[in-house]
């Protein structure tokens, strides 16, 4: 039998190697875990493996040393290869694998066809008409035209019904007029919008005969396809740097009374004819297709990047060795401190539980995606609830985990030679787009409240919510009972989030009867709401990680998972134990309890931590990091890695002669007077 974990090689550092010798599982059979199938994980090995060949599309120098100007071109550069090849070189099959490739290849900066991708196909696929995918949608998967989803304006991201920019319908010519009447109408943030698309899905609030039907979906042609250039009536432009993702142009938009056809308008599910007559849409909601789709996928880009930075920080942990736990002993690996483990380990479960609770997630939009295209619309109150808290609950998590992943990496993390801190600038962007966290919280609020609404009313509510009339202990039965399958822990998460949703619920009506209208009533309550709701969306990532190691077969994955698992459990409940104190659900002896068997699974976790995130199979190239290396050679490489900074091209750079010799003549002069 070969090495369980796969990535030992000859001439790696030795702490490193000492590490993975220790797996007690098999890390490309973990793979299949965390990508879903081992088809999936060898195919990611296989792409990683062939674009490792192609000398076209490795960086032509650590990213962190481009201009913005040198990002964009280098990431147009190899889009252009990437494209050309994408099915000879690679054979990329699905969106996954094109996911993955992009990642290898480019890195999550950004590319031209970001938004392209993520955003104007889905939109298309799901609200054009038949003969407006024939149109624009075929001709946009071969890459003959490039588009993003033009929604944001300067003055309004989150409050979409009052989007300034308005597409007017003048029945005379059939046509709609679309128009950006302030500076705070302007589009401003989307993805690719600044320079590099041609086309845009724009998100205007629709007027017939002078009356508001509010936000609808238009394709509107931004340039010429042969000069590129902007198309009279439109003004568009990049809206400048930004805290991290620089290789990709957000954008500014403003057009000036454009008139496009009748038919730009997506039809698929709404209609305007050509008298005029509006007609509605199955589910009001249904044009908000596109954020829906990128929240249903978020769960596992944020895994992907809180599993990125720990890769980086255990692996860097397990070769900087510094200070003693025995004098006597030589310096130990950091990785042996407890704190060490403390501030890293909860966070590699939460990558696997964000990916599981992703996978889910995402089977439910597939299914409810089905269901739309023939009109049932019954399951996307759910959906929208569901992804609404976790995108918020991940979105803030992973933002944590990178930045303990980064403080744990020492001096050595603050350097972009990490690449955490453009790993967590790229990552934290989630915490807003999509719906900024509290707004979205706030979603999933309403959909709660509802249920619990319902269970006060005496009916029974099921699925997602089907916990707020199931029966519950006083007590809690952590450490009373014989644990099975974690019961007792998922029986606590349970009344917390129940407790917390029926407290707020409770809030809410003692305002509405004391006469307070509706919305203010719901502002006094939002805090305690967007508790209800962060203690729900926990509850369901708990499920979905206990709910993984129970269907797995194979007994090293699944004893390695449960450990995982264990950590998960003990760690959360004790970060939102103060809700099961407050009523007594819990008592000080079962946080004894609970506090000693996380303290116990850091121990049984840290022979495997290497292998742990080995197990995301994140290949050298996609990392970026001179700290992450798989082999563990960390220091020659940073020194290499420092005389790519241009400040090293000369010993004496020209402000010397300019400013710092004057400053000291000066001084010198002055002292000697
Ligand atoms: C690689 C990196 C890529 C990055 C890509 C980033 C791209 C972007 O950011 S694109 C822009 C994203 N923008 C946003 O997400 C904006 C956030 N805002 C919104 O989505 C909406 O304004 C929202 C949902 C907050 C409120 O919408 P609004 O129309 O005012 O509805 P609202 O009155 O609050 O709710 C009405 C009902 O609709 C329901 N509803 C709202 N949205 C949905 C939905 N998508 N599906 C189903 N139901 C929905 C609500 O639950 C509510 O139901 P109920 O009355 O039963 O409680
Ligand atoms: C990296 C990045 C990429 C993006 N890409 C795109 C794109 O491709 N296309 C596109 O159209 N847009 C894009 N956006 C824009 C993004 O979707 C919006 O910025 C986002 O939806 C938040 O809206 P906002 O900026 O209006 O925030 P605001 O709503 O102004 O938020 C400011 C504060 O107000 C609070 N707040 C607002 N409303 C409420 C409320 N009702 N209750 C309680 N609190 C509230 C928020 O919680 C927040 O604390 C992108 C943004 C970023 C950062």
């Amino acid at each position: 039998m070969g090495n369980l974990n796969k990535e030992i090689r000859d001439g790696d550092h030795p702490d490193i190697t000492e590490e993975r010798l220790k797996s007690t599982f098999d890390t490309h059979k973990m793979a299949a875990q965390i990508y879903n199938s081992q088809r999936a994980a060898d195919r990611r090995n296989e792409i990683t493996s062939a674009v490792l060949k192609i000398p076209e599309l490795q960086d032509i120098k650590p990213l962190p040393f481009l201009s913005r100007e040198e990002k964009v071109e280098e990431a147009a550069r190899k889009i252009g290869i990437l494209s050309e090849h994408l099915y000879d070189l690679v054979n990329v099959n699905d969106g996954a694998e094109l996911y993955h490739l992009n990642n290898v290849v480019i890195g999550g900066e950004g590319n031209p066809l970001a938004l392209h991708g993520v955003m104007f196909i889905p939109v298309l696929q799901a609200q054009a008409t038949d003969e407006q995918k024939k149109k624009w949608l075929y001709r946009a998967m071969k890459r003959e035209i490039i588009g993003t989803y033009a929604q944001t304006e300067m003055g309004h991201g989150s409050n979409l019904r009052k989007l300034e920019t308005t597409a007017t319908y003048d029945k005379a010519t059939e046509e709609f007029v679309l128009n950006s009447p302030t500076t705070t109408s302007m589009k401003w943030w989307p993805g690719n919008l600044g320079k590099s698309t041609n086309y845009a899905v724009v998100v205007a609030t629709l007027i017939i005969n002078e009356k508001d039907y509010g936000p609808h979906s238009f394709m509107v042609q931004l340039r010429d396809e042969n000069t590129h250039k902007p198309l009279p009536n439109i003004e568009v432009g990049d809206i400048g740097p930004k805290m991290a993702y620089n290789a990709t142009d957000n954008g500014f938009l403003k057009l000036n009374h454009l008139r496009i056809p009748r038919t730009n308008m997506l039809m698929k599910h709404v209609k305007v004819e050509k008298d005029g007559t509006y007609i509605k849409p199955p589910h009001a909601k249904m044009s908000y297709s596109a954020m829906v789709h990128v929240r249903a996928h978020m769960n596992n880009t944020m895994a992907y990047f809180l599993a990125s930075s720990l890769t980086i920080a255990v692996r860097y942990s397990s070769i900087r060795r510094q200070g003693h736990i025995n004098p006597k002993e030589p310096e130990v690996k950091v990785l042996e401190y407890q704190t060490q483990q403390h501030r890293l380990f909860p966070h590699i479960a939460r990558a696997y539980a964000f990916s599981f609770a992703g996978a889910e997630t995402v089977r439910l939009y597939e299914k409810v995606k089905k269901d739309m295209e023939s009109g049932e619309t019954e399951l996307m109150a759910d959906l929208h609830a569901l992804t609404s808290g976790l995108k918020s609950v991940v979105t803030y998590l992973t933002m944590q985990g990178i930045e303990q992943a980064r403080q744990s990496c020492g001096g050595h993390g603050y350097s972009m030679a990490s690449y955490i801190s453009e790993i967590y600038g790229i990552a934290i962007g989630g915490c807003t787009y999509e719906g900024e966290n509290m707004v979205m919280l706030l979603q999933l609020a309403r959909y709660l409240m509802k249920a619990a609404k319902a269970v006060k009313e005496g009916k029974k509510v099921e699925g997602l919510v089907g916990y707020l009339s199931a029966p519950d202990n006083r007590h809690s039965l952590i450490d009373r009972t014989p644990e099975k399958s974690y019961d007792t822990y998922l029986k606590t998460f349970e009344h917390i989030a129940r407790q917390q949703i029926f407290r707020a619920f409770d809030k809410l009506e003692k305002m509405l009867t004391s006469g307070l209208p509706h919305s203010e009533a719901w502002n006094k309550c939002s805090v305690e709401l967007t508790r209800a709701s962060r203690l729900h969306t926990r509850l369901f990532i708990a499920q979905a990680f206990a709910r993984r190691v129970h269907d797995v077969v194979d007994f090293h994955i699944k004893e390695a998972l449960d450990d995982l698992l264990h950590l998960h459990l003990n760690y959360e409940l004790l970060d939102v134990a103060s809700y099961a104190l407050e009523d007594g659900h819990l008592c000080g002896e079962q946080m004894n309890f609970i506090r000693s068997e996380l303290y116990r699974s850091l121990g049984k976790i840290r022979p495997n931590a290497v292998s742990y995130v080995d197990a995301w199979e994140l290949s050298d190239m996609e990392l970026r990091s001179v700290l992450g290396r798989r082999d563990g050679h960390v220091y020659e490489n940073l020194y290499k890695w420092a005389q790519n900074s241009s400040l090293n091209r000369t010993d004496v750079l020209p402000v010397f002669e300019k400013y710092l010799k004057p400053l000291m003549m000066s001084a010198r002069k002055n002292s000697k007077l």
